[in-house]
């Protein structure tokens, strides 16, 4: 119930806001480019933050004939306003502490001036205004709602930052940055809702009212301006405004702007005359417009505008939520009360009711009165034979939101007849509760004396289809209705697939049952050597990838065949001229580091990436090659061709073969052995090793090097793992 409301209340405001929240971040991030760029020029002396009043005004005063004010603005710039010695008007940026003018103010350009008006108002005036200070609160109960929704699906504020378990690139990355850039947003939008309600006066007007101040009699004396106590205590840094006395007149004062008060000050002794404190509405205010601005300071200007973009990005990727969890629909040809198969879903991102609606349409095609809804839509179905209740578990192993209410309702809705029941369960291995809310369900129905359990309660692992399979066997064999029983059927197609070529293929070797296949990828498809050629053998979600070679423009992989291995064999099948259906997976953990020393380990079919690698690599590399096979074999002779040819090219530095059944057999773990104090050399100086092949060899190889660095080096391998020296890919 609970994770409804915040969810609905999250994608409500989201609904609401989101053009404005477009434009408002759009703006906003170039508005934090502005805020970055505008503490470009070099107006921001030395040591500002340390300069006293007692150090500039003297200087000012000596320099200038006639000073009328200076402002000292958020990048710590003083711009004065007043006269030179030879009367010339000055209005410019100048050196606190020499006097030397720096520069002209600095106009705002016309886009700039364009976006802040868009930003504040979107042109509509105080209408304008108003709208966006809602918006601004709008945004803070999305983060705040967002904020419960990610609690709650991590169980937990203690487990804030815990994994988040990946189901598919939207939704990861909206809770990965959800979960990073929540204080800045809550900061953008708490900041901007008080600047509006400031605008708007919903707090008491300040007006700065000095008390009268009545002149002395007596001739005043000027002391020194460096030796008044008020000039020497105070910094420029908390200056926001100095008024210059007009004459030297007993009634003519310093007005000073500070960022708490306002003062007058005697120009003669430094007496502070009167003294007005700024009330903290005020200075939350400025406050406010510091943090939503960033113009105090460039890291922060530079978070709000990544802050600004990743709002951006929560836009798409929570449309992209919505969008997916509402794909599939339910439809329905006959009445409730006519069904003789009643068929509930309990989902919270709709891949059950995939399964659920595979089901229905079968049951519909062959006639029968099937009828398909979710389980809080739960009542009597007074001709009902068979219930089938698909349901997935959330949170706590609680049920999703369209069946919270199941476990009540099924008590308040007691059957007339007898219904023989079946549930399956739709869950993750991921989560420590299984399946719980469908074994719950399991167990409700069992208990209500109508009901009669069909066959016992099965689950389905992460929308297996083949799990799902099982499920379908058991039933339709209680039942004797025919179902598909082929998991393709119910398995979702994987989409973005591209037609790719056969080039050339080698025959299965004898001795190491591999072959070498050389296919071409559409013209702008982009991968290279250490990538995955990700293949659908049986036309559904089962995926089969292998690391590849980029050759020439063409992906170039070496398959070794496994009797009856879904992939190998598909692949085998493959002739000169097919076309098939796959896509490139990028591996960029596995590509080939740039001018950096190299030494690929590998065995078997591992070799391919590394011939790409090799051949892509540029003249002179440190590149070293230490692989292991069974046999020497024409292919593997073919190899050895292409890695001398890669020698004399400069390209690879030398390559050692070991041959495990060869006469004097070795394994790439000797090899490496006998490099011992190379390799340990390689990783000391900052080189990477790679290793590509079986797991079994990774496990060996990783030993074999970390009883070398920790003999050579005085470190673990792990040592060198962490700094990223080690990069895998086996399988
Ligand atoms: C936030 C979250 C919590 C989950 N909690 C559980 C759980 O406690 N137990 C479980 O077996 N599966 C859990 N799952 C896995 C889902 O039940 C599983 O992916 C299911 O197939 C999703 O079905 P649906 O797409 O119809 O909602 C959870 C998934 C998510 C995203």
């Amino acid at each position: 119930m609970t994770l409804s409301i915040w969810r609905y209340a999250h994608l409500a405001l989201a609904l609401i806001s989101s053009l404005f929240l477009v434009m408002a971040s759009v703006t906003g991030a170039i508005l934090a480019i502005d805020a970055v760029q505008e503490k470009m020029p070099p107006y921001r002396v030395a040591n500002f933050d340390q300069i006293t009043l007692a150090q500039t005004v003297p200087v000012l005063k000596k320099n200038f004939s006639e000073i009328s004010e200076i402002d000292i603005d958020h990048n710590g710039f003083v711009r004065l306003k007043g006269f030179d010695e030879e009367s010339n008007e000055i209005d410019a940026y100048i050196d606190p502490t020499t006097a030397k003018v720096l520069g002209k103010p600095i106009e705002k350009s016309a886009f700039v001036t364009w976006n802040i008006a868009l930003h504040r108002s979107l042109f509509l005036k105080e209408t304008g205004r108003a709208i966006i200070g809602i918006i601004s609160f709008l945004l803070f109960l999305i983060a705040i709602s967002g904020l419960a929704l990610v609690v709650q699906r991590q169980r937990g504020m203690k487990r804030f930052f815990k994994k988040v378990i990946r189901e598919y690139f939207a939704q990861y990355y909206h809770i990965i940055t959800g979960r990073i850039i929540l204080i800045p947003v809550l900061i953008i939008a708490l900041t901007g809702t008080y600047l509006s309600m400031a605008r708007f006066q919903l707090f008491p007007e300040h007006k700065a009212e000095h008390k009268e101040i009545v002149a002395s009699e007596e001739e005043p004396v000027q002391k020194k301006l460096a030796d008044f106590a008020l000039f020497k205590n105070t910094k420029l840094a908390d200056v926001k405004k100095i008024e210059f006395p007009f004459a030297e007149d007993p009634e003519e004062y310093y007005n000073l702007k500070l960022k708490d008060r306002e003062l007058i000050v005697n120009q003669f002794d430094g007496q502070v005359l009167s003294e007005v404190k700024y009330p903290s509405t005020l200075l939350l205010e400025n406050l406010s417009l510091d943090l939503h601005t960033g113009r105090t300071n460039i890291i922060w200007a530079i978070i709000l505008g990544i802050a600004c973009l990743n709002i951006l990005f929560f836009i798409y990727s929570g449309f992209a939520i919505t969008l997916k969890r509402r794909a599939t629909k339910i439809k329905n040809k006959h009445k409730t009360q006519d069904a003789e198969y009643i068929l509930l879903v309990g989902t919270e991102n709709g891949s059950t009711l995939r399964f659920a609606n595979a089901i229905h349409e079968q049951l519909n095609a062959q006639g029968k009165v099937s009828y398909l809804t979710q389980l809080n839509q739960y009542e009597t179905y007074p001709n009902a034979k068979y219930l089938l209740v698909f349901a997935s578990t959330y949170g706590l192993g609680d049920p999703p939101t369209n069946g919270n209410k199941f476990l009540q309702l099924i008590d308040k809705h007691p059957q007339k007849n007898k219904i023989n029941f079946s549930v399956i369960g739709f869950g993750s291995h991921a989560y420590p509760d299984f399946c719980e809310f469908a074994k719950q369900v399991d167990q409700k129905l069992a208990a209500q004396t109508w009901a009669e359990r069909l066959i016992a309660l099965h689950t389905v692992d992460d929308k297996s289809a083949i799990e799902f399979v099982t499920w379908v066997k058991a039933w339709s064999e209680k039942t004797t209705i025919e179902l598909a029983t082929t998991p393709a059927l119910y398995a979702k197609k994987p989409k973005g697939l591209q037609k790719m070529m056969v080039l050339d293929r080698t025959e299965v070797n004898a001795d190491e049952q591999t072959f070498m296949l050389t296919i071409r990828t559409p013209a702008r498809t982009k991968f290279t050597s250490g990538d995955l050629l990700a293949i659908y053998p049986a036309d559904d979600n089962r995926e089969r990838l292998y690391s590849v070679a980029r050759c020439n423009g063409n992906v170039q992989l070496v398959v070794k065949l496994h009797q009856q291995g879904l992939g190998s064999e598909y692949l085998n099948k493959l002739k000169v001229g097919n076309v098939f259906r796959a896509r490139m997976v990028t591996n960029a953990s596995f590509h080939l580091p740039k001018n950096k020393a190299v030494a690929m380990i590998g065995n078997g079919t591992g070799i391919a990436p590394f011939l790409g690698m090799i051949s892509q690599s540029a003249k002179n590399s440190n590149n070293r090659l230490y692989i292991g096979f069974r046999q020497e074999t024409d292919v593997i002779k073919k190899h050895k061709a292409f890695l001398e040819q890669q020698v004399q090219n400069h390209k690879l530095q030398r390559y050692q073969i070991a041959f495990s059944r060869e006469q004097n057999h070795c394994y790439v773990m000797d090899l490496i052995r006998n490099d011992a104090a190379e390799l340990a050399n390689l990783l000391k100086d900052g080189g990477v090793v790679m290793i590509c092949g079986s797991l079994l060899m990774q496990q060996d190889v990783e030993k074999t090097l970390n009883e070398i660095c920790v003999e050579i080096n005085g470190n673990p391998l792990s040592f060198y793992k962490e700094k990223g020296q080690l990069l895998t890919d086996c399988y």
